[in-house]
């Protein structure tokens, strides 16, 4: 059984941000995890990159070649990846060994997880070698200031975890930015009640109806809740900071996932089955 992270969310959201500290809390925490780039377009990394899909095909060749723009290149080079799982991923794979780690960095476009099946189909791939994968969901805090804002940022996560259909896990990145804590506090764990009376203020008489349906549908599918993450937090905290802003640190957040793939837990399973004194 191997495990995956796919670190999606919008453009700068902090993805390779995230993938990047996530590598150097496991360097310090000697754990081992690898860190894959999925971005064509993606020049400079922060973390060793262990596999590579400018490796299978590259942004540059494909606008020059094909005369696409960056975002219909980039559309390109993921069909093509999609057109190649079977021999790229599946050989890029057979590297790793079976309880390896891997931590898929992928590109801002969010149309790849709303509505073209590539990440879906590259999932199901992972899933058939049996990787237990999760959606790391990152949404940049300085866009949830406002509840209209709040519901954009719920909705685009909500169409990724719709058409993915996998554990998922929402981050608000960058709340070491977040100067007046009551922008965010607000949404982070909201009663829908006052985000529908926020809503209906923002907003003209006549949408009335559709702010109830959609605050209901952001509710039912109960993914307003997200984690706020401050990179500067070093331990396992979760909690209120100096400035009373809730946030946690890496390592709260690592956990959090590492439950929801069931990561340690066969490990657990292991080291009891090995130690002699527990056979009696
Ligand atoms: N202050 C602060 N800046 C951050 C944080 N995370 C990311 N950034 C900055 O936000 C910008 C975008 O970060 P990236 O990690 O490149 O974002 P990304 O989601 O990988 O971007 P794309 O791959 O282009 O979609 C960079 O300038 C980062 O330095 C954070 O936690 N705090
Ligand atoms: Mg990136």
């Amino acid at each position: 059984m191997g495990y995956a992270q796919l670190v999606i969310g919008p453009a700068g959201s902090g993805k390779s941000t995230y993938c990047s500290s996530l590598h150097q809390h496991c360097e310090t925490t000697r754990r081992t995890i690898h860190i894959v780039n999925l971005d064509p377009a993606a020049e400079n990394f922060d973390y060793p990159v262990a596999m590579d899909i400018r490796e299978l095909i590259s942004l540059d060749d494909v606008m020059e070649e094909l005369g696409l723009g960056p975002n219909g290149g980039l559309m390109y080079c993921m069909e093509h990846l999609e057109e190649n799982l079977d021999e790229w991923l599946t050989e890029e794979l057979d590297n790793y060994l079976d309880d390896d780690y891997l931590v898929f960095d992928c590109p801002g476009q969010i149309e790849l997880f709303s509505h073209v099946p590539v990440v879906k189909n590259f999932v199901e791939h992972l899933r058939r070698k049996n990787f237990n994968v999760c959606v790391v969901y990152l949404l940049d805090s300085q866009f949830i200031t406002d509840v209209t804002k709040f519901i954009s940022g719920c909705m685009s996560s909500l169409s990724a975890m719709v058409q993915l259909e996998l554990p998922h896990v929402n981050i608000l990145s960058k709340m070491d930015l977040v100067t007046n804590k009551k922008d965010v506090e607000n949404y982070l764990d909201p009663e829908p009640q006052l985000l529908l009376a926020e809503l209906n203020q923002r907003m003209a008489p006549q949408f009335q109806k559709l702010n109830k349906s959609l605050i209901e549908v952001v509710d039912q599918y109960s993914m307003v809740s997200f984690l706020p993450l401050d990179l500067r937090k070093e331990s396992s905290f979760n909690g209120k900071d100096q400035y009373s802003l809730p946030s946690c640190s890496i390592q709260y957040i690592l956990s959090q996932i590492d439950n929801c793939i069931q990561y340690g837990e066969d490990a657990d399973v292991k080291v009891k089955n090995f130690d002699p004194e527990e056979d009696d």
